[in-house]
Protein backbone atom coordinates (compact mmCIF):
# COMPACT_ATOMS: atom_id res chain seq x y z
CA UNK A 1 0.00 0.00 0.00
CA UNK A 2 1.47 3.63 -0.63
CA UNK A 3 2.41 5.78 2.12
CA UNK A 4 -0.80 7.85 2.63
CA UNK A 5 0.60 10.62 4.41
CA UNK A 6 4.13 10.60 3.51
CA UNK A 7 6.65 14.13 4.82
CA UNK A 8 7.04 15.77 1.49
CA UNK A 9 7.73 19.06 2.38
CA UNK A 10 10.70 19.68 -0.53
CA UNK A 11 9.86 17.98 -4.18
CA UNK A 12 12.75 18.33 -5.72
CA UNK A 13 12.54 18.02 -9.57
CA UNK A 14 15.28 16.93 -12.01
CA UNK A 15 15.40 16.07 -15.46
CA UNK A 16 15.69 12.31 -15.83
CA UNK A 17 18.34 13.16 -18.69
CA UNK A 18 20.72 14.12 -15.88
CA UNK A 19 22.72 11.01 -14.64
CA UNK A 20 24.69 13.68 -12.53
CA UNK A 21 21.50 15.31 -10.91
CA UNK A 22 20.18 11.84 -10.21
CA UNK A 23 23.07 10.99 -8.66
CA UNK A 24 23.54 13.80 -6.64
CA UNK A 25 19.96 13.17 -5.27
CA UNK A 26 20.85 10.33 -3.30
CA UNK A 27 23.18 12.32 -0.96
CA UNK A 28 20.42 16.00 -1.51
CA UNK A 29 17.98 16.58 1.93
CA UNK A 30 15.05 16.43 -0.12
CA UNK A 31 11.91 14.87 1.54
CA UNK A 32 10.75 13.47 -2.20
CA UNK A 33 12.62 13.47 -5.41
CA UNK A 34 10.42 14.55 -8.92
CA UNK A 35 12.27 12.19 -11.65
CA UNK A 36 11.12 14.21 -14.95
CA UNK A 37 10.74 12.42 -18.09
CA UNK A 38 8.54 15.37 -18.99
CA UNK A 39 8.77 18.87 -19.87
CA UNK A 40 13.06 19.08 -18.45
CA UNK A 41 14.17 16.21 -21.20
CA UNK A 42 14.21 16.97 -24.74
CA UNK A 43 12.43 14.96 -27.34
CA UNK A 44 15.51 13.63 -29.11
CA UNK A 45 16.80 12.45 -25.22
CA UNK A 46 13.51 10.82 -24.09
CA UNK A 47 14.38 7.57 -25.09
CA UNK A 48 17.75 7.05 -23.08
CA UNK A 49 16.22 9.38 -20.38
CA UNK A 50 13.64 6.66 -19.86
CA UNK A 51 16.08 4.00 -19.58
CA UNK A 52 18.31 5.96 -16.95
CA UNK A 53 15.62 6.44 -14.87
CA UNK A 54 14.88 2.71 -14.99
CA UNK A 55 18.24 1.95 -14.30
CA UNK A 56 18.65 4.53 -11.74
CA UNK A 57 15.70 3.42 -9.39
CA UNK A 58 16.73 -0.31 -9.42
CA UNK A 59 19.97 1.43 -8.12
CA UNK A 60 18.39 2.33 -5.62
CA UNK A 61 19.97 4.72 -2.39
CA UNK A 62 16.69 7.38 -2.90
CA UNK A 63 14.46 6.33 -0.50
CA UNK A 64 13.57 6.79 2.24
CA UNK A 65 13.17 9.76 0.22
CA UNK A 66 9.37 9.46 -1.88
CA UNK A 67 10.35 9.18 -5.35
CA UNK A 68 8.20 9.99 -7.92
CA UNK A 69 8.54 9.98 -11.59
CA UNK A 70 6.95 12.14 -13.96
CA UNK A 71 6.04 11.01 -16.65
CA UNK A 72 5.01 12.33 -20.74
CA UNK A 73 1.09 12.67 -21.19
CA UNK A 74 -0.51 9.52 -22.21
CA UNK A 75 -1.93 11.00 -25.01
CA UNK A 76 1.15 11.98 -26.77
CA UNK A 77 4.42 10.02 -27.96
CA UNK A 78 6.12 8.67 -25.09
CA UNK A 79 3.47 8.51 -22.00
CA UNK A 80 2.40 4.94 -22.36
CA UNK A 81 6.09 3.43 -22.95
CA UNK A 82 7.14 5.48 -19.63
CA UNK A 83 4.25 4.20 -17.59
CA UNK A 84 5.28 0.38 -19.16
CA UNK A 85 8.77 0.80 -18.67
CA UNK A 86 8.06 1.77 -14.72
CA UNK A 87 5.75 -0.74 -13.95
CA UNK A 88 7.93 -2.85 -12.63
CA UNK A 89 10.58 -0.39 -10.81
CA UNK A 90 10.97 0.38 -6.97
CA UNK A 91 8.81 4.10 -6.43
CA UNK A 92 6.19 5.20 -4.97
CA UNK A 93 4.36 7.46 -7.65
CA UNK A 94 3.75 8.22 -10.90
CA UNK A 95 3.06 11.83 -11.94
CA UNK A 96 0.51 12.66 -14.93
CA UNK A 97 1.73 16.52 -16.03
CA UNK A 98 -1.52 17.88 -18.05
CA UNK A 99 -4.58 16.24 -16.86
CA UNK A 100 -7.85 17.68 -17.88
CA UNK A 101 -10.58 16.12 -16.39
CA UNK A 102 -12.01 13.26 -13.76
CA UNK A 103 -12.45 10.99 -17.03
CA UNK A 104 -9.17 11.41 -17.76
CA UNK A 105 -7.72 10.35 -14.50
CA UNK A 106 -9.87 7.60 -13.92
CA UNK A 107 -8.09 6.39 -17.79
CA UNK A 108 -4.97 6.96 -16.40
CA UNK A 109 -5.67 4.43 -13.43
CA UNK A 110 -7.13 2.23 -15.70
CA UNK A 111 -3.73 2.29 -17.85
CA UNK A 112 -1.59 2.00 -15.17
CA UNK A 113 -3.40 -1.53 -14.24
CA UNK A 114 -3.39 -2.26 -17.57
CA UNK A 115 1.16 -1.33 -17.35
CA UNK A 116 1.18 -3.89 -14.34
CA UNK A 117 1.30 -1.30 -11.60
CA UNK A 118 -1.07 -3.35 -8.87
CA UNK A 119 -1.65 -0.60 -5.94
CA UNK A 120 1.24 -0.47 -4.90
CA UNK A 121 1.87 2.91 -6.52
CA UNK A 122 0.40 6.21 -6.13
CA UNK A 123 -0.66 8.58 -8.65
CA UNK A 124 -0.21 12.09 -8.61
CA UNK A 125 -1.46 14.83 -11.16
CA UNK A 126 -0.23 17.84 -12.20
CA UNK A 127 -3.09 20.22 -11.37
CA UNK A 128 -1.82 23.18 -14.65
CA UNK A 129 -4.73 23.55 -17.16
CA UNK A 130 -7.18 25.98 -16.81
CA UNK A 131 -9.88 22.82 -17.28
CA UNK A 132 -8.22 21.00 -14.42
CA UNK A 133 -9.06 23.73 -11.94
CA UNK A 134 -12.22 23.91 -13.01
CA UNK A 135 -12.53 20.34 -12.12
CA UNK A 136 -10.89 20.02 -9.14
CA UNK A 137 -13.20 18.35 -6.73
CA UNK A 138 -14.16 16.41 -9.63
CA UNK A 139 -10.81 15.44 -10.19
CA UNK A 140 -10.17 14.75 -6.62
CA UNK A 141 -13.09 12.53 -6.22
CA UNK A 142 -11.65 9.69 -8.06
CA UNK A 143 -9.29 8.56 -5.43
CA UNK A 144 -12.30 6.90 -4.16
CA UNK A 145 -12.04 4.74 -7.49
CA UNK A 146 -8.03 5.10 -8.13
CA UNK A 147 -4.51 5.30 -6.75
CA UNK A 148 -5.14 9.14 -6.96
CA UNK A 149 -2.83 10.43 -4.17
CA UNK A 150 -1.35 13.80 -4.75
CA UNK A 151 -2.13 17.17 -6.63
CA UNK A 152 0.83 19.19 -7.75
CA UNK A 153 0.50 22.63 -8.86
CA UNK A 154 2.08 24.22 -12.16
CA UNK A 155 2.11 27.60 -12.31
CA UNK A 156 4.22 27.91 -15.36
CA UNK A 157 1.87 25.86 -17.54
CA UNK A 158 -1.35 27.56 -16.26
CA UNK A 159 0.35 30.99 -16.86
CA UNK A 160 0.99 30.03 -19.99
CA UNK A 161 -2.30 28.58 -21.25
CA UNK A 162 -4.48 31.82 -19.25
CA UNK A 163 -2.12 34.83 -19.07
CA UNK A 164 -1.93 34.69 -15.42
CA UNK A 165 1.27 36.69 -14.30
CA UNK A 166 3.46 34.84 -11.92
CA UNK A 167 4.35 38.03 -9.87
CA UNK A 168 6.14 38.06 -6.81
CA UNK A 169 3.38 38.01 -4.61
CA UNK A 170 1.67 35.62 -6.84
CA UNK A 171 -1.81 37.81 -6.58
CA UNK A 172 -3.84 35.77 -9.46
CA UNK A 173 -2.75 32.63 -8.18
CA UNK A 174 -4.23 33.40 -4.71
CA UNK A 175 -7.54 31.52 -5.65
CA UNK A 176 -5.96 28.57 -7.47
CA UNK A 177 -3.38 27.34 -4.13
CA UNK A 178 -6.98 27.86 -2.09
CA UNK A 179 -8.76 25.80 -4.33
CA UNK A 180 -5.67 23.00 -4.69
CA UNK A 181 -6.15 22.92 -1.01
CA UNK A 182 -9.27 22.43 -0.66
CA UNK A 183 -10.57 19.92 -3.11
CA UNK A 184 -7.26 17.73 -2.02
CA UNK A 185 -8.31 17.86 1.58
CA UNK A 186 -11.80 17.19 0.95
CA UNK A 187 -10.55 13.83 -0.36
CA UNK A 188 -7.29 13.46 1.54
CA UNK A 189 -4.73 14.21 -1.08
CA UNK A 190 -0.91 15.30 -0.61
CA UNK A 191 -1.01 19.00 -2.19
CA UNK A 192 2.33 20.22 -3.37
CA UNK A 193 2.79 23.97 -4.27
CA UNK A 194 4.04 24.92 -7.56
CA UNK A 195 8.05 25.49 -8.60
CA UNK A 196 9.80 28.70 -8.21
CA UNK A 197 11.63 29.49 -11.65
CA UNK A 198 14.02 32.08 -9.61
CA UNK A 199 17.09 29.90 -8.69
CA UNK A 200 18.77 31.90 -6.07
CA UNK A 201 16.14 34.20 -5.09
CA UNK A 202 15.96 33.34 -1.59
CA UNK A 203 13.76 35.76 -0.34
CA UNK A 204 11.05 35.23 -2.74
CA UNK A 205 11.74 31.75 -2.23
CA UNK A 206 10.69 31.59 1.50
CA UNK A 207 7.75 34.34 0.48
CA UNK A 208 6.62 31.21 -1.74
CA UNK A 209 6.73 28.88 0.89
CA UNK A 210 5.35 30.89 3.36
CA UNK A 211 2.32 31.71 1.21
CA UNK A 212 2.15 27.77 0.38
CA UNK A 213 2.26 26.90 3.83
CA UNK A 214 -0.58 29.66 5.11
CA UNK A 215 -2.45 28.10 2.05
CA UNK A 216 -2.17 24.52 4.13
CA UNK A 217 -0.14 23.15 1.69
CA UNK A 218 2.07 19.95 2.37
CA UNK A 219 5.27 21.23 0.71
CA UNK A 220 6.74 22.85 -2.44
CA UNK A 221 8.05 21.48 -6.06
CA UNK A 222 11.69 22.81 -6.63
CA UNK A 223 14.16 22.61 -9.33
CA UNK A 224 17.61 23.39 -7.47
CA UNK A 225 19.31 21.91 -4.24
CA UNK A 226 19.45 25.49 -3.73
CA UNK A 227 15.97 25.23 -2.29
CA UNK A 228 15.75 22.61 -0.30
CA UNK A 229 16.76 24.14 3.14
CA UNK A 230 14.39 27.28 3.02
CA UNK A 231 11.40 24.81 1.90
CA UNK A 232 12.28 22.36 4.37
CA UNK A 233 12.48 25.07 7.60
CA UNK A 234 9.38 26.99 6.06
CA UNK A 235 7.10 23.53 5.71
CA UNK A 236 8.37 22.00 9.45
CA UNK A 237 6.25 22.65 12.45
CA UNK A 238 8.18 25.82 14.08
CA UNK A 239 9.30 25.22 17.96
CA UNK A 240 6.80 27.95 18.83
CA UNK A 241 4.10 25.80 17.13
CA UNK A 242 5.74 22.99 19.11
CA UNK A 243 5.31 24.19 22.21
CA UNK A 244 2.20 25.47 22.02
CA UNK A 245 0.81 22.08 20.56
CA UNK A 246 2.43 20.34 23.97
CA UNK A 247 0.64 23.00 25.72
CA UNK A 248 -2.85 21.80 24.57
CA UNK A 249 -2.02 18.14 24.76
CA UNK A 250 -0.95 18.56 28.61
CA UNK A 251 -3.89 20.44 29.86
CA UNK A 252 -5.99 17.30 28.19
CA UNK A 253 -4.53 15.05 30.13
CA UNK A 254 -4.55 17.02 33.44
CA UNK A 255 -6.21 15.71 36.08
CA UNK A 256 -8.03 18.88 36.94
CA UNK A 257 -9.58 18.89 33.15
CA UNK A 258 -10.41 15.01 33.29
CA UNK A 259 -13.83 15.19 31.53
CA UNK A 260 -13.91 18.62 29.88
CA UNK A 261 -14.17 19.28 26.37
CA UNK A 262 -12.81 22.91 26.49
CA UNK A 263 -10.08 24.57 28.66
CA UNK A 264 -8.00 27.40 28.81
CA UNK A 265 -4.38 27.03 27.29
CA UNK A 266 -2.01 30.13 27.31
CA UNK A 267 -5.09 32.91 27.33
CA UNK A 268 -6.54 30.74 24.78
CA UNK A 269 -9.65 28.51 24.26
CA UNK A 270 -8.79 24.66 23.52
CA UNK A 271 -11.23 22.20 22.36
CA UNK A 272 -10.61 18.35 21.59
CA UNK A 273 -10.27 19.75 17.77
CA UNK A 274 -7.38 21.51 18.78
CA UNK A 275 -5.73 18.63 20.82
CA UNK A 276 -6.36 16.45 17.72
CA UNK A 277 -4.66 19.06 15.53
CA UNK A 278 -2.06 19.86 17.89
CA UNK A 279 -1.24 15.87 18.18
CA UNK A 280 -0.84 15.80 14.47
CA UNK A 281 1.09 18.85 14.57
CA UNK A 282 3.99 16.59 16.97
CA UNK A 283 3.16 13.59 15.06
CA UNK A 284 4.83 15.05 11.81
CA UNK A 285 7.46 17.15 13.66
CA UNK A 286 8.23 13.66 15.11
CA UNK A 287 8.16 11.86 11.32
CA UNK A 288 10.36 15.05 10.69
CA UNK A 289 12.86 14.59 13.04
CA UNK A 290 13.38 10.86 12.25
CA UNK A 291 14.15 11.60 8.89
CA UNK A 292 16.76 14.46 9.50
C1 LIG B 1 17.86 24.83 -13.96
C2 LIG B 1 19.01 23.88 -14.06
C3 LIG B 1 19.20 23.44 -15.52
C4 LIG B 1 20.30 24.59 -13.60
O1 LIG B 1 21.33 23.62 -13.60
P1 LIG B 1 22.84 24.04 -13.40
O2 LIG B 1 23.19 25.14 -14.36
O3 LIG B 1 23.68 22.79 -13.47
O4 LIG B 1 22.82 24.63 -11.93
P2 LIG B 1 24.00 24.82 -10.94
O5 LIG B 1 25.30 24.98 -11.64
O6 LIG B 1 23.60 25.89 -10.01
O7 LIG B 1 24.03 23.43 -10.13
C5 LIG B 1 24.81 23.27 -8.98
C6 LIG B 1 24.90 21.82 -8.62
O8 LIG B 1 23.61 21.30 -8.34
C7 LIG B 1 23.26 20.25 -9.25
N1 LIG B 1 21.85 20.42 -9.60
C8 LIG B 1 21.28 21.48 -10.18
N2 LIG B 1 19.97 21.30 -10.29
C9 LIG B 1 19.72 20.08 -9.76
C10 LIG B 1 18.52 19.35 -9.56
N3 LIG B 1 17.32 19.84 -9.97
N4 LIG B 1 18.61 18.17 -8.96
C11 LIG B 1 19.81 17.66 -8.55
N5 LIG B 1 20.98 18.32 -8.69
C12 LIG B 1 20.92 19.52 -9.31
C13 LIG B 1 24.19 20.44 -10.43
O9 LIG B 1 24.38 19.21 -11.07
C14 LIG B 1 25.44 20.95 -9.74
O10 LIG B 1 26.07 19.87 -9.08
P3 LIG B 1 27.65 19.68 -9.08
O11 LIG B 1 27.94 18.98 -10.37
O12 LIG B 1 27.95 18.85 -7.89
O13 LIG B 1 28.27 21.06 -9.02
C15 LIG B 1 18.82 22.65 -13.14
O14 LIG B 1 18.76 23.12 -11.82
C16 LIG B 1 17.63 21.80 -13.45
O15 LIG B 1 17.65 21.03 -14.39
N6 LIG B 1 16.55 21.88 -12.63
C17 LIG B 1 15.41 21.04 -12.70
C18 LIG B 1 14.57 21.27 -13.95
C19 LIG B 1 13.32 20.44 -13.88
O16 LIG B 1 13.27 19.39 -13.28
N7 LIG B 1 12.24 20.93 -14.52
C20 LIG B 1 10.95 20.29 -14.40
C21 LIG B 1 10.24 20.81 -13.19
S1 LIG B 1 9.59 22.42 -13.44
C22 LIG B 1 7.93 22.14 -13.62
O17 LIG B 1 7.50 21.08 -13.40
C23 LIG B 1 7.04 23.23 -14.05
C24 LIG B 1 5.59 22.79 -14.01
O18 LIG B 1 5.32 21.76 -14.90
C25 LIG B 1 4.77 24.00 -14.33
O19 LIG B 1 4.07 23.99 -15.35
O20 LIG B 1 4.83 24.94 -13.55
MG1 LIG C 1 4.08 22.02 -16.39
Amino acid sequence: MPNPNPIVRSALSMPGSNARALEKARSLPADCIIIDLEDAVAAEAKTDARALVVESLAAGGLEPRYRVVRINPLDGEWGAEDLRALAHSDLDAILVPKVSSAEEVVGIASQMAQAGFHGNVALWVMIETAASVLALERIAATSESTPLAGLVLGANDLAKETGMLKTPGREAFSAVLSQCVMAARAHGLVAIDSVLNAIGDDDRLEAECRQGRLHGFDGKMLIHPGQIAITNRVYAPSDDAIAEARAIVAAFEAPENAGKAVVKVGGQMAEELHRDEALALLARAEAIAARE
